[in-house]
C-alpha cells in the first residue's frame, strides 16, 4: 500500500516535471491552507532536489521571490535563488538574512534529519529542525505571514505546538494525501505571525540544546 503510493507520486513527478514527490505534498496544503499568494516572498528550508520550490515559484507569479536553502547542491531553477548551507549555522542564518533583505511572506521547511531508524532520536532531531525554522520565522516573518513545516510526530511535539499558538494566529496540524499513510510526518501550517518584539537581530543565542527563541511570549 505504501510502495504504491510512493510509486504513485513519483510517477506523477517525472510526468509533470517535478524534482520530487514532495512537491504534491506543498501542493495539495496550499490548495486546502491558501499559503501562497501573487507576488509573494518565500524561504525553503531543507529545498533539496527543488520540489517545493518549483511549485513555491509557480505560485506567487512573476513578481514573487524564491529563496532556497539546503545543506546539498541544488540544480539551477529559473527564479529560484539557492544558499547551499546548514540552518543551525549562523554564517548560513547571515547569508540568509542578507539575501532577503528584509521580511518575507512565507517560510517553508521540509527539513529532515538523517534517519537514525531510532525512533525517539529522530523525532528529537526533527523537533530541533523545527526550532530553528520558528527562529527564521522570529527574524524575517513578516507579521500576518505563514509557515508551512514537516514534523516527525512525537511527544516534544506538543511544547513546539504551543510556541506555535504562542507566535501565530492558527496553528493547524495536517496530513497531506500525498504523505504516505504509514509515515510518522506531519505538516504544522501556522498563519497569522503576530510579529516579534524581543527577538535578537543577529548571532544566535546557542545553548546545548540549540537556539533559544526570545520572542514574545518567552523561551522554549
Ligand atoms: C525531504 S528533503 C526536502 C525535499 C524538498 N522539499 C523537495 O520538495 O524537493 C529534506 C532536506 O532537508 C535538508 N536539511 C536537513 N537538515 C538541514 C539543515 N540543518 N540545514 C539545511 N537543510 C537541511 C536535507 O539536506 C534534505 O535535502
Amino acid at each position: 500500500m505504501a510502495e504504491r503510493h510512493r510509486e504513485y507520486y513519483y510517477k506523477l513527478a517525472k510526468k509533470e516535471g517535478y524534482r520530487s514527490r514532495a512537491s504534491y505534498k506543498i501542493m495539495q496544503i496550499d490548495d486546502r491552507f491558501n499559503v501562497f499568494h501573487d507576488g509573494d516572498s518565500v524561504v525553503d528550508l531543507g529545498a533539496c532536489p527543488g520540489g517545493w520550490s518549483q511549485v513555491a515559484r509557480e505560485r506567487v507569479g512573476e513578481t514573487g521571490k524564491v529563496i532556497g536553502v539546503d545543506l546539498r547542491y541544488i540544480h539551477p531553477i529559473d527564479g529560484v535563488q539557492f544558499i547551499i548551507g546548514d540552518i543551525t549555522d549562523d554564517n548560513t542564518m547571515i547569508k540568509l538574512l542578507e539575501m532577503v533583505g528584509g521580511k518575507v511572506d512565507v517560510v517553508l521547511s521540509d527539513m529532515a534529519p538523517n534517519i537514525a531508524g531510532h525512533y525517539s532520536m529522530d523525532h528529537a532531531r526533527s523537533i530541533e529542525l523545527c526550532r530553528y525554522a520558528v527562529d527564521v520565522c522570529d527574524r524575517i516573518l513578516k507579521k500576518g505571514g505563514c509557515l508551512v513545516m514537516k514534523v516527525f510526530m512525537g511527544d516534544m511535539f506538543y511544547t513546539l505546538q504551543t510556541q506555535l499558538e504562542k507566535r501565530f494566529g492558527k496553528v493547524i496540524v495536517h496530513s497531506p494525501q500525498a504523505s504516505r499513510p504509514t509515515s510518522s510526518e506531519v505538516y504544522v501550517i501556522s498563519k497569522g505571525f503576530l510579529g516579534t518584539h524581543n527577538v535578537r537581530p543577529k548571532k544566535l543565542d546557542k545553548g546545548d540544546d540549540g537556539p533559544k527563541f526570545v520572542a514574545k511570549g518567552g523561551n522554549f
